[in-house]
């Protein structure tokens, strides 16, 4: 496998709390990489690691080869944090239109990228409403659109369908598939265990280690056991 993502030996304290302790991983081209763990187990710190917006105490990121914190490679990835980074007082197309500019998109690319990504969120007609008129669920949909608006051969995901229906989840995993489909590498933090089925592979972290990795598959076999949640329990992954 070729790895366009590689963690190696990445560990990072704050202050005290050893948040990541020695955490190595590779992710291929068309992946769907699963980030499993409960609150607290180092997600988003990670993941925050992997894009190039905090550098690890000890260890390393790399993206394509690139030793992260890159400027040029930042570009090639599409992060999504947790806490949506939005101007309220925007619309969405104007929220959109801004990020384009920073991503250097021309202006006929820019509004067929526009209207595609509003699409794949369901928020066409919601396209002209300040921001700050959106719920919760529609602000989530808008970053996941924003973090799919330049193309980019990287998509890192943090908690992507937290407020979403199932409907809209499901066609936001149609959405990532095509992505994997067409080469791209994603990754994905979640708790929801039904959505780590859906992962080609996934790393179940905790206390900072990843305690198990594998395809959903290969995790219930070697638990012996018939859900994912089952199987992060099997595997040590409930907090004590
Ligand atoms: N900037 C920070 N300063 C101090 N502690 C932090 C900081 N960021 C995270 N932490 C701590 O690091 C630990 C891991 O946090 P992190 O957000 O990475 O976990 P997570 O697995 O993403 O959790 P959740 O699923 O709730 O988002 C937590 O104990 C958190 O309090």
């Amino acid at each position: 496998m070729e790895a366009v993502i590689e963690v190696k030996g990445m560990a990072h304290s704050f202050g005290d709390e050893a948040v990541l302790k020695d955490i190595n991983m590779e992710i291929g081209r068309g992946e769907i990489y699963g980030l499993l763990g409960p609150s607290g187990a180092g997600k988003t710190t990670l993941v925050k690691m992997i894009v190039g917006i905090m550098e690890a105490d000890t260890g390393e990121a790399w993206v394509e080869g690139v030793k992260m914190p890159s400027l040029e490679q930042m570009r090639k990835v599409g992060y999504m944090a947790q806490s949506d980074a939005l101007y309220s007082e925007l619309s969405a197309r104007e929220n959109l239109e801004f990020f384009a500019s920073i991503y250097g998109l021309k202006s006929r690319k820019r509004k067929e990228r526009i209207e595609d990504v509003m699409r794949v969120v369901g928020l066409t007609e919601h396209m002209d409403k300040p921001v700050r008129n959106y719920s919760g669920g529609m602000k989530r949909r808008l970053s996941l659109a924003i973090a799919l608006l330049h193309e980019p051969d990287v998509l890192i995901l943090d908690e992507p369908t937290v407020g979403i229906d199932p409907v809209l989840r499901q066609s936001i995993w149609a959405e990532l598939y095509r992505w994997k489909d067409k080469g791209g590498s994603i990754i994905v933090t979640t708790h929801v265990m039904d959505e780590a089925d859906k992962c080609d592979r996934l790393a179940m972290l905790r206390d900072g280690y990843v305690i198990a990795s594998g395809t959903p598959i290969e995790l219930k076999q070697q638990a012996d056991v018939d859900s994912i949640e089952e199987a992060f329990l099997a595997y040590g992954g409930a907090r004590s």
